[in-house]
């Protein structure tokens, strides 16, 4: 089975409110993909049309060729894992893993099994008695001993403390190694993830304003610090960001690639470039409106 996935014009209105505008994606099967937006920007939206929680208002979604809406077979190739309200939930995380299992095909018992030991998780208590993070720890653990082909989590990790993420990342990693598959991983906790994303999405009020591999979009933004003066003759016709201030030196950020002559230019001002981070190109572009759309 194929798994690559196609967004074609895909819109999701709610009322009035336009979640997803005119999204196109392809998105080729067995790599890890980060998709990032600050709340609101519509990633859990696009989440739930991707796994077929939901039909778009419009568009096509395919997963290798076929509308996963209703497919019983594609759909237990997708595993969506999300923030989930468990305070009804009687059952251990052990009676749970039996019942994934039933519809995940590729369910690791064992794995999992090594998870609830590696994170610590008690195992047998019901899932309404756990703590908020303990209920994050259950519902990865189960997303990833499901080893779907395709798998995302939507910041299902956000209410796990510093130290259980860490295990998470790794076992992502490890595990991709392993069992090569399709990750998506929404966050905004760029910095601490950006490690593991082969390619990222920056989504920006409904719209996709970015979509490249990290090591590509880093590149897009530069950091440029010298004398004022000579700093803004080298910003002349680039998009400028936020201004700091050392005295009578200034360190602007840039989003702008740039070229050997630019480099050249710089060298002749006295100015240093410095390498932005995914989470200063990610602040910067997605701090006004989606003006730089690319
Ligand atoms: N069920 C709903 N009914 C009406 N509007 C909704 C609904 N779900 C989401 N929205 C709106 O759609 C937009 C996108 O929301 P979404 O939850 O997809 O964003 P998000 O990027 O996942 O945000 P966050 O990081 O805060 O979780 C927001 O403006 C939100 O208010």
């Amino acid at each position: 089975m194929n798994f690559d996935i196609s967004m074609e014009e895909v819109n999701v209105t709610y009322r009035k409110s336009e979640a997803l505008k005119d999204i196109d994606l392809i998105l080729p099967a067995a790599k890890i993909y980060g998709l990032i937006g600050r709340n609101g920007a519509g990633k859990s939206t696009l989440l739930s049309v991707l796994a077929s929680f939901r039909r778009p208002t419009s568009g096509n979604i395919t997963i290798g060729g076929a509308d996963p809406y209703e497919n019983e077979i594609l759909m237990s190739h997708i595993s969506f894992s999300y923030e989930k309200d468990y305070s009804e939930e009687t059952r251990s995380i052990r009676a749970m893993m039996k019942s994934t299992k039933k519809f995940r095909p590729y369910f690791d018992t064992t794995y999992a099994e090594e998870l609830v030991e590696r994170f610590g998780l008690p195992a047998k208590k019901p899932m309404k008695k756990l703590s908020k993070g303990m209920q994050s720890i259950a519902t990865v653990i189960i997303g990833l001993a499901s080893r779907a082909p395709i798998t995302i989590f939507d910041e299902s990790y956000s209410g796990m403390d510093a130290p259980a993420r860490e295990i998470f990342y790794e076992e992502i990693l490890k595990d991709f190694e392993r069992h090569p598959r399709t990750f998506i991983l929404s966050t905004h906790l760029v910095s601490e993830m950006d490690h593991l994303f082969e390619e990222v999405i920056f989504l920006h009020e409904g719209k996709v304003i970015l979509r490249d591999s990290t090591d590509h979009a880093i590149e897009r933004g530069v950091f440029v610090t010298g004398r004022k003066e000579n700093v803004h003759q080298w910003m002349e016709g680039k998009h400028a960001g936020e201004e700091k201030r050392y005295g009578p030196t200034v360190t602007t950020f840039a989003l702008h690639t740039p070229s050997q002559e630019d480099k050249k230019h710089a060298a002749q001002l006295g100015l240093e470039l410095s390498s932005a981070s995914l989470q200063d190109l990610f602040i910067h572009m997605t701090k006004e409106g989606p003006s730089h759309e690319q």
